[in-house]
């Protein structure tokens, strides 16, 4: 049968080791060992079922995620899952809900901001659950400038306490996630307000609901901000409005690693960067990068199982049909995802060191990495939310008319993940704070200050805005060397290029804002070159396993030449690269595709995604996707009967109307 002979037969034809790669994607033997093992004891409990999800009404679909986060949390506890495992659970889980900011965001909040009595009183109720945080920064008017927040946190010496307020409707606390019906407490970012003056923004422990009835503590106004984009999708979450009158809090609950309020209401800074109010930022911009290789490679692996079962035109021999898989156009739509996909997790392993890196940095008082964690966080962000944002539509179309049905699992999957383009800070925001730390690296050159980690490649800078590709035929471009230099070179010309633009104006500032659409392109530039440089250093390890090192060789040409094909305008007026360079980069991208065609099933069976978790008729591992597809029309409430509700009122007056039209 269609389906299952494909798949087998596109299996058969891998000229690599599938396990090898496996652990190569969930980065090592024992965390594919956990993987696999919890993404099947949520396959198989049907509590986690997630096929009638997007037909519920918002209010049962809720109640729903309430039930399967409760299910989740009571298997924690009964299995007594490692924290790892907790996670790797609720990740399979798949579906947005409160444990995602209170695990998230609140406590990594509470350990990164808190000062150590703090985090001795509030994280191991945090950990039993038996407070459940949100984080509350964003404001109705003030989301990107967290500078501009208006909630105030006022110090009352006579009560040592502070007094939290919303002043404005615009200061009403709008899209925390959990904030709505679920938490009971909220990390809120307030101003630091102490005889009057302003101190700026800071956070602070306030509990918002009784831990007895659930009903909002006096002075708390709090509610659900209402449907968002997409059936089902993120709507599973209660992104909240919260509005304060006069709630007093203990001054122990302002977070005070950063800055101490005494008793005496004197502000004490400690001799960490004030920045670090931002680090739950960091922390989670880093998480949001790993899953951006999750979102895309789920959407990529139901694509290419779907482009090989899927067949149109083009009569063989035998009498059937091409596989879709098999046109070069859908080749050279799909193998660049797949490539991102694989690209973007390398690099998010690798942003995952650098987070630990300079966190272990941070305790031993050693600030010097945070500006590069934050340009990199911030960057990679951007560039892998947004290409994954737009993998997944393309995904969608790739799988043609039926990648729109729900049953694709695709149209969900893009409405769950859109956001992420501008949670966590919007990505054009983002990529501006990229091009504000390469303008200040260009402009410290040759002042003695040296570059430091991805602007290293800056200390080179007169070879760089001088070099010449080297690249005479397309097997030149398969060389590390040729593609690195071409993408540092781009990125160096775009920086100095806006530097030198910048010089021109008197108000720097203004200047800024003038060229920003020249900046976030540089950004980009340089967050490209970040991804290509990190899929290179990943092959400089050791690959074990037959022929992996050579799948993953051809995946790391083809993301860096795809993306050069697509910033051709870039490389050539920069004069990187010539116009006959150029063509030999689409030919040997032309090449790789072929090289990567029989070896495509494989490379996403190397995900290791359960059917449960990949929920998509089109992505099915077995490739019996039509009877399925058939047999899931049948389930959709509407054909629950034969004749609908509704026909007597609306569809027989009109035929009825017709008849006599007719007669007449
Ligand atoms: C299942 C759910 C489905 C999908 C989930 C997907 C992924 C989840 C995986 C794991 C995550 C786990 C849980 C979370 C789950 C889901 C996420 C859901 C919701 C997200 C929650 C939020 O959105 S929280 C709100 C986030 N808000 C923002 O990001 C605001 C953005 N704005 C800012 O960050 C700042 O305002 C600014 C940086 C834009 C500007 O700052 P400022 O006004 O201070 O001005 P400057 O530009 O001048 O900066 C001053 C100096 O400070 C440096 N800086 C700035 N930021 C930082 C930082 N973060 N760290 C270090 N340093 C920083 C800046 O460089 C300047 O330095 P100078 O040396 O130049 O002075
Ligand atoms: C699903 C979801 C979940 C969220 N969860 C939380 C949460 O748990 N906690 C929380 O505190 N917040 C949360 N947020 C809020 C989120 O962090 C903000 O929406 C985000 O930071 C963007 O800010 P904004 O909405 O103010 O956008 P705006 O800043 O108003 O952006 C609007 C437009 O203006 C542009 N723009 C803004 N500033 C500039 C500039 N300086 N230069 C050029 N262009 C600019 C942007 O690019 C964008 O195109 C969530 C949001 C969503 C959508």
């Amino acid at each position: 049968m269609a389906g299952f002979d494909d798949l087998a037969s596109e299996r058969s034809k891998a000229q690599f080791d599938v396990e090898e790669m496996k652990v190569i994607w969930a980065g090592s033997r024992h965390t594919l060992e956990v993987s696999d093992r919890i993404s099947r004891l949520v396959a198989n409990d049907p509590v986690f079922r997630k096929d009638t999800r997007t037909m519920l009404s918002r209010k049962d679909l809720f109640k729903n995620t309430l039930r399967k986060a409760a299910h989740a949390w009571k298997r924690i506890i009964e299995l007594r899952l490692s924290e790892e495992e907790a996670a790797e659970l609720r990740f399979y889980v798949d579906e947005p809900a409160f444990m995602d900011l209170h695990w998230g965001m609140f406590i990594p909040t509470i350990k990164g901001q808190g000062t150590e009595e703090q985090q001795q009183k509030w994280l191991p109720l945090a950990y039993k659950m038996k407070i459940i945080g949100c984080y509350a920064q964003t404001e109705l008017g003030h989301g990107s400038n967290v500078q501009g927040l208006e909630t105030t946190a006022t110090f009352d010496p006579q009560t040592d306490e502070f007094i939290i307020h919303s002043p404005t409707l615009t200061s009403s606390k709008w899209w925390p996630g959990g904030l709505g019906k679920v938490s009971t407490h909220a990390v809120v970012y307030g101003r630091l307000i102490i005889d009057s003056k302003d101190y700026g923004v800071n956070g602070f422990i306030v509990q918002l609901r009784s831990l007895d009835d659930h009903l909002p503590l006096p002075g708390i106004t709090i509610g659900d901000i209402g449907m968002k984009f997409g059936s089902g999708a993120y709507n599973t979450m209660d992104n909240g409005v919260l509005r304060f009158d006069h709630v007093r809090i203990p001054r122990d609950q302002m977070l005070m690693r950063v800055s101490q309020v005494t008793r005496e209401g004197k502000l004490v800074q400690s001799n960490v960067p004030w920045q670090l109010v931002y680090g739950t930022m960091v922390y989670v911009r880093q998480k949001i990068v790993s899953d951006a290789s999750c979102a895309l490679s789920r959407a990529v692996c139901i694509a290419t199982r779907y482009s090989a079962v899927r067949r149109q035109f083009g009569l063989q021999s035998n009498g059937i049909e091409t596989q879709v898989i098999d046109y070069k156009t859908q080749q050279s739509r799909l193998f660049p995802l797949l490539a991102s996909a694989y690209a973007f997790r390398f690099v998010g392993e690798w942003l995952k060191w650098l987070y630990m890196d300079v966190n272990q940095r941070l305790q031993a008082s050693d600030f010097s990495t945070l500006p590069e964690a934050h340009a990199c966080t911030a960057g990679l962000k951007s560039l892998t939310t947004s290409a994954t944002a737009d993998g997944i539509e393309e995904c969608r179309k790739l799988c043609g008319g039926h990648g729109y049905l729900c049953s694709s699992g695709l149209p969900e999957l893009f409405a769950v993940y859109i956001p992420a383009c501008t949670y966590e800070g919007d990505n054009i925001v983002l990529l501006l704070q990229v091009a504000r730390f390469l303008i200040k690296t260009v402009s410290q050159l040759g002042s003695g200050k040296e570059p430091v980690g991805t602007t290293v490649y800056m200390g080179r800078v007169e070879q760089l805005m001088q070099c010449h590709c080297a690249v005479q035929k397309a097997e030149d471009w398969l060389k590390p060397s040729v593609i690195l230099e071409a993408f540092e070179a781009r990125s160096m010309r775009m920086s100095v290029a806006s530097a030198q633009n910048l010089a021109k104006f008197d108000n720097q500032e203004e200047g800024f804002l003038e060229l920003s659409a020249d900046l976030v392109q540089a950004a980009v530039a340089h967050c490209q070159l970040i991804v290509v440089s990190k899929f290179i250093e990943k092959l400089q390890q050791d690959i074990p396993g037959k022929g992996v090192k050579g799948q993953l060789e051809a995946l790391c040409n083809i993301y860096a030449l795809f993306i050069l094909h697509k910033h051709l305008g870039d490389f050539l007026s920069t004069g990187c690269i010539t116009p006959k360079q150029a063509s030999l980069a689409n030919a040997q991208l032309r090449s790789l595709y072929s090289q990567v065609r029989p070896n495509a099933i494989a490379l996403v069976d190397a995900f290791n995604y359960t059917d449960h978790y990949l929920s998509s008729v089109l992505g099915r591992y077995d490739g019996n996707v039509y009877p399925k597809l058939y047999e899931e029309a049948w389930k959709d409430p509407l054909n629950d009967s034969v004749v609908p509700d509704g026909y007597q009122e609306y569809i027989q007056p009109i035929l009825k109307q017709q008849l006599r039209n007719a007669r007449l």
